[in-house]
């Protein structure tokens, strides 16, 4: 059985979508799991909210959840972070791999966020988002991350313990052999990781290949969903529920480019609530008036949308003036607790952008895990409680079209 450790929950809903669509049963448990899996699955992701938390903690959580899937029968280990890597030179990504290397004892992994079909690639160690360089992208305005670099090499070295070196283009696409002919003298050479080319699926096929016996992989869930498929021999999933016509509310948290344009656009068909950090943080009742607002207009076509999504020169102002910590952890526990409070009062479909944000509200609604349904877009699949029937699209921030929010109640049955 594969493991998957997701240091966010977006991200474990992605990665999870991608397992499914490429012929693994899979469930996505929130958090570490308190007692054993009953389920019969061939994948089990644990979502973690690890991103940007303290490093010790971080590192804490992904072995506790390391331990938990192997106690529940899982063999191959993958930690799967983000196709922008979401990661700097302070990150976690080097930490954590490096404790999960050590408790499963194995001195050489790779290091993988391609995700082609969103525009995710790696070129002489260099991550792309769509035709620029990641450093050039909007996530070098992250809120809370800013990608300032995009070699992946300076990043990981950065980051972890070892030494990190570059499985180039023209090896990969000479086949697995020669890849894995690449690592055995990376090894030699020192190396503990290595950050491996792939500018098309063409290349995730040939290290899915290359990698089937690593205890420990590192990655997006492009090299994840082809290591799916190799494993399943290419059968493909038929797990594609998608929700029941419901109360639904959009919270949007994310500011990134893509999720600008989707609130901009669903501003113009539907109820719309602006979240102010500065009421966030300062006013008691803030949750209590925005919770009113959304009850009053939850019986519309389209879904209320509360956000507090701002462009980048707008973010910037925010942040000076309240700092950005304080300002990004007010924003998210005013999302988590009316998330909470309209579970309560009877909505059924959360749409959330934005993953610290989606993290934080399905921690508070407090489901032990998912199961996972169609996909609306790439990476975005509807999700499915396992305790009861409410539903939930997790949307990474970059990911979607511009109507995201608008196509995904379309396919309400
Ligand atoms: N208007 C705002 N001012 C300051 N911080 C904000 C604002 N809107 C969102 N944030 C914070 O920015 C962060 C966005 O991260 P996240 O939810 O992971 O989105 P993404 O998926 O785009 O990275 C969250 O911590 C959120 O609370
Ligand atoms: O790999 C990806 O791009 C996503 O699964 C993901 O992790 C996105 O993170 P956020 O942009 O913070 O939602």
């Amino acid at each position: 059985m594969l493991g998957i450790i997701a240091d966010d929950f977006t991200g474990a809903s992605d990665i999870a979508s991608f397992l499914v669509e490429n012929g693994l049963r899979t469930i996505q448990m929130n958090g570490v799991p308190k007692s054993a899996l009953n389920d019969e699955v061939d994948a089990i992701v644990i979502s973690l909210k690890s991103r940007s938390n303290p490093v010790d903690e971080a590192i804490a959580h992904s072995l506790s959840a390391l331990e938990w899937l192997k106690q529940n029968g899982c063999t191959q280990f993958y930690f799967k972070y983000c196709s922008t890597f979401d990661s700097t030179e302070k990150g976690n990504i080097g930490p954590v791999t490096d404790a999960l290397m050590s408790a499963l004892e194995t001195d050489f992994t790779v290091v993988t966020p391609a995700l082609p079909i969103n525009g995710r690639t790696i070129f002489n160690g260099y991550l792309f988002v769509g035709d620029v360089l990641l450093s050039e992208s909007g996530m070098r305005n992250h809120p809370i991350i800013p990608m300032k670099d995009a070699n992946l090499v300076r990043l990981m070295d950065a980051q972890s313990q070892g030494k990190t070196g570059l499985v180039a283009y023209a090896d990969v696409i000479q086949g697995a052999e020669r890849v894995k002919a690449r690592f055995a003298e990376l090894k030699t050479q020192g190396y503990k990781y290595a950050v491996v080319d792939a500018v098309d699926n063409a290349q995730l096929t040939v290290l899915a290949e290359a990698v089937a016996d690593f205890k420990l992989v590192t990655g997006g869930s492009g090299l994840g969903a082809y290591m799916a498929a190799y494993r399943s021999g290419g059968q493909k999933g038929t797990n594609a529920f998608v929700p029941s016509k419901g109360k639904t509310v959009v919270l949007s948290g994310s500011c990134s480019v893509m999720t600008n344009s989707q609130v901009n656009a669903y501003k113009q068909q539907a109820p719309s609530y602006f979240l102010e950090a500065e009421k966030a943080i300062n006013n008691p009742n803030y949750v209590e008036e925005i919770y009113q607002w959304v009850i009053e207009n939850l019986d519309g076509d389209l879904a209320p949308i509360v956000y507090a999504t701002v462009p980048p020169e707008k973010l910037k102002e925010i942040q000076t003036q309240f700092g950005s910590d304080k300002a990004s952890h007010a924003i998210e526990g005013t999302f988590a607790k009316l998330a909470e409070k309209l579970q309560a009062a009877g909505v059924t479909n959360f749409i959330t952008a934005g993953g610290e944000t989606s993290s934080i509200v399905v921690q508070q609604l407090g489901f032990s895990g998912f199961h996972i349904g169609k996909q609306i877009a790439p990476g975005v699949p509807w999700l499915r409680a396992v305790e009861k029937p409410i539903f939930l699209a997790l949307k990474s921030g970059n990911f979607g079209k511009e109507d995201f929010f608008s196509y995904a109640q379309g396919m309400y049955q």
